[in-house]
């Protein structure tokens, strides 16, 4: 059963450190905020800011220093090693840059691979799958291999993959980073109309103004913390974007938007 009267995923004062005595890096300094379920939240910030660091500690590839992550109501922070794939595979969807596509598989096995791990039946398989293959208008695809596709056919596939088991929450790096501009629109657009249809909550990493844009929300990182953060609200995606560039531009840094 989803409690929407509490946040999805509460982040409550992470910190992350890096090295050792004498040479430490404080990628993460106190960084707190909330997501609501069914929201469309980016990170944003400069190279070096601690984007990266935050949606693996988030997402339990990597562990914090300090500080709690709920998800849900439950404190990810404090799983076992033993119980840390199934939660994730239960509870996360992931979508990286590099697709991250098993290239001696199709694209339907792929985007199966969660549900065969999780032993569903094939018929139950094949109907999710058709499902949201025709949906991300990526059916024609599904018998090939990632060799023989574009990148955003495969980063559609990714993302189909991420959807498949209906996560609570997903985790998308870079997820147009490897794209041309118009793949790149094609995948932002599909993840905008998913998280409306299905309700599904998303975590995007992005330096991309107008990857960004398609959020709902946008916190901004500067130097491990967070510095600002703006809501689309009623305003047109187009209006968004500038808003954005404002804000990175007080941010200063390398920003290659
Ligand atoms: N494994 C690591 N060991 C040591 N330092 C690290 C490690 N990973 C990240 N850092 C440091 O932590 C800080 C935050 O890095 P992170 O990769 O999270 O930034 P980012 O905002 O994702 O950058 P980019 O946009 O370039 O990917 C940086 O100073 C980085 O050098």
């Amino acid at each position: 059963m989803i409690n929407r009267s509490k946040p999805l995923l509460c982040v409550e004062h992470i910190e992350k450190y890096y090295g050792n005595q004498g040479s430490i890096t404080k990628a993460l300094n106190q960084v707190s905020f909330y997501v609501q379920h069914g929201e469309f939240v980016s990170i944003m910030g400069a190279s070096g800011s601690g984007k990266t660091t935050l949606l693996n500690c988030i997402s339990t590839i990597d562990t914090v220093s300090a500080g709690h992550v709920l998800l849900d109501g439950k404190d990810i922070t404090t799983i076992s090693e033993d119980d840390i794939s199934a939660f994730r595979r239960d509870n996360l969807g992931f979508v990286f840059q590099d697709f991250n596509l098993l290239d001696t598989l199709t694209l339907e096995e792929n985007v199966a691979l969660p549900l065969t791990i999780g032993k569903v039946p094939p018929k139950e398989i094949t109907e999710r799958i058709n499902h949201i293959a025709q949906r991300l208008q990526i059916s024609d695809t599904l018998k090939k291999f990632p060799f023989q596709v574009s990148g955003g056919q495969k980063q559609l596939c990714a993302f189909a993959r991420a959807m498949i088991c209906n996560p609570k929450l997903v985790m998308a790096d870079e997820p147009t980073g490897s794209l041309d501009s118009n793949s790149a629109r094609i995948l932002l657009q599909m993840m905008s109309e998913l998280n409306k249809e299905t309700g599904a909550t998303i975590l995007m990493v992005t330096h991309d103004a107008f990857c960004a844009s398609y959020a709902d929300r946008i916190l901004f990182l500067k130097d491990g913390k967070i510095f600002n953060e703006i809501l689309k609200g009623e305003k047109t995606r187009d209006i968004f974007y500038h808003e954005i560039l404002d804000v990175l531009s007080l941010l200063g840094g390398d920003n290659p938007c």
